[in-house]
């Protein structure tokens, strides 16, 4: 086999949208890129990959292969496969625009471009379905990877899997994605825990042209972790319903042209995590009330993220102004939905 370049681009997240809470995901225009230089094989002594990494992240990210997150997932599809090691002399440079731990879905990304990897790297050539369940047994929500895979406004399920299959998605992340001593090389690791078939189930829902996205970024990290041990075990049967009525409203009223603001602004509320998350984030409760179609024209809806056709420096400054007072400083984005990711 010849020396060959080839390119993984993976997009970033907007998971939940208000009500669908780890169901639905948004893919957006900032992107994960990773420049993998493969050599072709030699007889010579075994060359580590080497990793290089510019942008959001790049001061704290590792670059030693076997710590890394892409990398690390790439190297699980690779020993699920057989293939002990990362070829010789592998040079792989990442580019990344997602910012880490603001709700983008960085680490979704992430582990998208390492399933991806790993896929391209052994020549396996598995199905974006096989690819999924590898995903899933790194990051167990499906909304922010299947969006990030399968691109576009996407909502998904986890299959309710037989007992033995369920064990064996249920294991440790640590089994999985083992810390790997610095100088494991090439004969750690036996056994890695193959995911059982069709883990997640995915949709592609419509998505009005019109609609961009704006990104609020405070500027200060929330890790998915922390985000959810906020959250309750059990939810009212009143809860429950509001949010299944008005996710269900929502998933074909962002499809519509022209959208309707009403409608959609009201179906973006939420009872399953936002009010829970408020003591984390100060000043998003004022921002998802305060901010309406009717004060703000173009607004179609607010949520952790949010939605417009138009007028968004306005949204988005009065966002600012608001969260200012809480002593939040945030940055923000115009994003569009892009389609989802690609290796060339
Ligand atoms: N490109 C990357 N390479 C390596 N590790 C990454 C990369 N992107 C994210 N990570 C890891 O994932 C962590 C952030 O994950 P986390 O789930 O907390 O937030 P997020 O994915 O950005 O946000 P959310 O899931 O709420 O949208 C980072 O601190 C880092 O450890
Ligand atoms: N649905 C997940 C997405 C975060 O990545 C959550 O809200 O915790």
């Amino acid at each position: 086999m010849a020396s060959r370049t080839f390119v993984i681009k993976v997009p970033a997240t907007s998971a939940n949208i208000g009500p669908g809470f780890d169901v639905v995901g948004l893919s957006l225009s900032l992107h994960l890129t990773l420049t993998v230089v493969q050599p072709a094989p030699s007889n010579g002594p075994y060359v580590p990959p080497l990793l290089r990494y510019t942008g959001e992240g790049a001061a704290e990210v590792p670059l030693d292969a076997y710590k890394n997150l892409t990398t690390r997932v790439a190297l699980y599809l690779l020993r699920c496969h057989d293939i002990r090691s990362f070829p010789s002399g592998l040079d792989i440079h990442v580019n990344n625009e997602i910012p880490f731990g603001r709700g983008l879905g960085s680490s979704g990304a992430a582990v998208i471009a390492g399933v991806l990897l790993g896929n391209e790297l052994g020549g396996l050539k598995l199905a974006r379905e096989r690819l999924l369940d590898f995903a899933l047994m790194v990051e167990r929500h499906p909304d922010n990877v299947t969006a990030a895979l399968v691109g576009g406004f996407v909502g998904s399920y986890l299959r309710e899997l037989d007992v033995a299959a369920t064990e064996a998605a249920s294991v440790p992340l640590s089994e999985v994605l083992p810390e790997f001593p610095p100088d494991a090389g090439e004969d750690w690791g036996l056994n890695p825990p193959v995911p059982p078939l069709g883990i997640g189930h995915y949709v592609r829902f419509g998505w009005s042209e019109s609609i961009k996205a704006i990104a609020i970024i405070p500027r200060f990290e929330l890790s998915t972790a922390k985000a959810r041990e906020v959250l309750p075990l059990q939810y009212s049967r009143k809860d429950l319903v509001f949010n299944l009525q008005r996710l269900a409203v929502l998933t074909t009223a962002l499809g519509q042209s022209p959208p309707d603001p009403e409608l959609i602004y009201e179906a973006m509320k939420d009872r399953v995590h936002q009010p829970y998350r408020k003591v984390l984030i100060p000043g998003l409760p004022e921002v998802t009330s305060s901010i309406t179609p009717s004060t703000h024209p173009g607004l179609l809806g607010i949520c952790l993220s949010g939605a417009a056709t138009h007028g968004f420096e306005a949204i988005a400054e009065d966002a600012r102004a608001i969260f200012k007072k809480t002593g939040v400083e945030i940055d923000w984005k115009l994003l569009t939905v892009v389609g989802g990711s690609v290796v060339e």
